[in-house]
């Protein structure tokens, strides 16, 4: 397994990655300011005890009053329960808000995901995206509710501790900043690393998902491959990788701890040595100091937590990258966008069919196509495909495996985008259609029939979401879907991942059901009886030739039995239709159809005689 497919963006400031948040926390910047300013004065209450400590110690502990020393306590009981209300207030008003940004976010991501053309997804690993919608958006979460505040707020709280600590005893005040300047220096040197390393921890949290990801979906290749030990190797190996990261991000964040609380100890102690000096000199009353000691002993959790808040901002830094660089990654524009004007090699306008003129059907006009990531060097996949399927006809696309009959099938609802060429819907541009209009004119079912976890009426209504009961009830017949109404709770029992297992003839059958639901003007079938047994075979053949005959359809088409299907066949070679005709023209006159069709091989002539003409 490789280590993260994904390239990490530049390295760039913690803050710079942070402030990218900004537009989702604008619309609670008054809960969230408010939130700050309550726990900026809960902080500062509680420095408030040691100066009524002061007053206890010079005033009536000195006097012997105990009266005085009541109060005082009762002023330090006050300020302690007033402190911990205040948390309590802040706690209350982040909480909601904070939960719903997690919730905009993630919803925000998933649209995304969603909008994302289909050479986005080949890219990435699915566990690399799921790990941005979960763990990242949670670390995120995390960040904004509690890290951030504290920050603000132990960074006044030490500014104004610092103020009255000078205010109390200048000297001893200036001993304890000492430390600043060598921790400013030392922090930046180890936060620097830790972006790094919480960065990789990150992507390889995700590069562990998709092995996890893949090895729960693959369970039976697995088990029936006997490839148990291999994948359990893969995974040791990768979170060998994620705990020898996580190990490093947690012996730098020792380090910054041991600097961030032994600095300022010893300084502590110099500055303890140093004002017993004073006292014992009478220039410092004994009050003065158990103030002064006690404000310094208050400011150690707000300076020992600033390695911890630090640590998860980077977390926090590394996560909100990762979640923009989906978000930033470049949705396909719609033609009905101002932009799409201006997209090269679309300088014709839309056309539809002409005055007098019937439907078109579907035309490729010299189409070519490269996938996004294929190797450098590597030629086109098809270098101009030139075809025409006249309205009502139904084409079989031919071609040796490989030679690009299911990326073709793509271009027409624009899953993939034509690098070059035209293809044209009833005469309008299939470029100047926006997809959702395109994607309703032309229904497909893919080799490899998906079902969602959901019911088997949800699974094939996804095909038209407007349709009746009648027509759900008309394509399950159309696709021969009767075993539905055997199931525990006919169409409303839940299939998928989740719910029963089907057989893959079943589910290939409720894919063309899905399909054909909405009857759609242009249908494309990617090899649609590939895993059905010659009985239901021959059943969904004659349910398709009734769809056939009232739509205009591409076929991909393995075998003569699915080529039978149709009028006319195309085949498909070296990136070019080399040979258009109906079966019995293309087997007798074309050398590579004929062989294809038997098979291949080395027995393919003898094979040919078996082949229906
Ligand atoms: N997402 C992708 N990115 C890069 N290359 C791809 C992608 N999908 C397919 N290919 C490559 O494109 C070529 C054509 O694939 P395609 O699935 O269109 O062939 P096909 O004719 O339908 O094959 P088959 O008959 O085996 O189904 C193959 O070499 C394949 O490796």
């Amino acid at each position: 397994m490789p280590e993260s497919t994904i390239e990490p963006s530049e390295p760039r400031s913690a803050v710079r990655s942070l402030l990218r948040l900004w537009p989702y926390l604008r619309p609670v910047r008054v809960r969230l300011f408010g939130s700050v300013a309550v726990a900026v004065t809960a902080s500062c209450l509680a420095l408030l005890i040691p100066l009524v400590l002061k007053w206890m110690v010079d005033g009536p502990v000195a006097d012997r009053d105990p009266a005085g020393v009541w109060l005082g306590g009762g002023l330090v009981l006050g300020l302690g329960l007033l402190e911990a209300g205040l948390f309590g207030v802040r706690r209350w008003l982040v909480a909601r808000p904070m939960a719903r940004l997690e919730a905009q976010m993630r919803g925000d991501l998933y649209r995304q995901l969603q909008r994302l053309p289909v050479a986005f997804h080949d890219r990435w690993g699915s566990g690399q995206l799921l790990s941005r919608g979960t763990n990242d958006l949670q670390i995120l979460r995390m960040f904004l509710t509690f890290p951030l505040v504290f920050l603000i707020v132990n960074g006044v709280t030490i500014l104004v501790g610092f103020g009255i600590l000078l205010s109390q005893q200048w000297s001893l005040g200036l001993v304890l900043l000492l430390p600043v300047v060598p921790l400013v220096v030392l922090c930046a040197y180890f936060e620097s690393r830790y972006a790094l390393a919480a960065r990789r921890a990150q992507d390889q949290i995700g590069d562990l998902t998709t092995l996890v990801e893949e090895s729960v979906l693959g369970i039976r290749i697995i088990k029936a491959f006997g490839r148990h030990r291999s994948q359990a190797v893969a995974f040791r190996e990768q979170s060998h990788r994620l705990r020898t990261t996580e190990l490093r991000k947690a012996r730098l964040l020792a380090d910054l701890w041991a600097l961030i609380t032994g600095l300022p100890d010893v300084a502590l102690g110099a500055a303890l040595v140093f004002g017993s000096v004073q006292v014992a000199d009478g220039a410092l009353s004994a009050g003065t100091l158990v103030a002064f000691l006690s404000t310094a002993l208050a400011l150690r959790w707000p300076v020992e937590s600033l390695g911890w808040l630090l640590s998860i901002s980077n977390e926090a830094a590394a996560s909100a990258d990762r979640v923009f660089e989906v978000m930033d990654a470049p949705v396909p524009e719609e033609p009905d966008e101002p932009e799409a004007e201006k997209r090269p090699g679309r300088d014709d306008p839309p056309a539809g069919p002409a005055d007098g003129e019937g439907p078109d059907g579907i035309r490729f006009s010299g189409v070519r196509f490269r996938y996004p990531d294929a190797p450098e060097g590597t030629p086109d996949l098809l270098t101009g495909v030139d075809l025409h399927i006249r309205t009502g006809e139904t084409l079989a696309l031919v071609g040796a495996t490989g030679s690009g009959k299911t990326t073709l099938t793509t271009l027409l609802p624009r899953l993939y985008e034509a690098t070059g060429g035209r293809i044209t819907l009833d005469g309008m541009d299939s470029a100047w259609l926006a997809r959702p209009v395109l994607r309703a004119m032309v229904s497909t079912a893919f080799e490899e029939p998906t079902l969602f976890s959901a019911s088997v009426r949800d699974n094939v209504l996804m095909g038209a979401p407007g349709a009746t009961e009648g027509d759900l009830m008309r394509a399950l017949e159309t696709a021969q879907c009767g075993f539905v109404h055997a199931l525990p709770r006919g169409v409303d029992t839940q299939v998928g991942e989740q719910g029963l297992s089907l057989s893959g003839g079943q589910r290939q059958r409720l894919a063309l059901a899905r399909a054909v639901v909405g009857r759609p003007r242009f249908l494309v079938l990617d090899d649609p009886l590939s895993a059905l047994d010659v009985h239901t075979e021959a059943l969904v053949e004659a349910a398709l030739r009734q769809v056939l005959a009232s739509t205009t359809a591409l076929v991909v088409a393995h075998r003569p039995s699915t080529v039978m299907l149709a009028d006319r066949v195309a085949l498909l070679d070296e990136g070019r239709i080399t040979a258009v005709g109906t079966h019995h023209e293309l087997l007798r006159d074309n050398t590579a159809y004929r062989w294809l069709m038997s098979g291949g091989g080395e027995q393919a002539d003898e094979r040919i005689e078996g082949i229906p003409a």
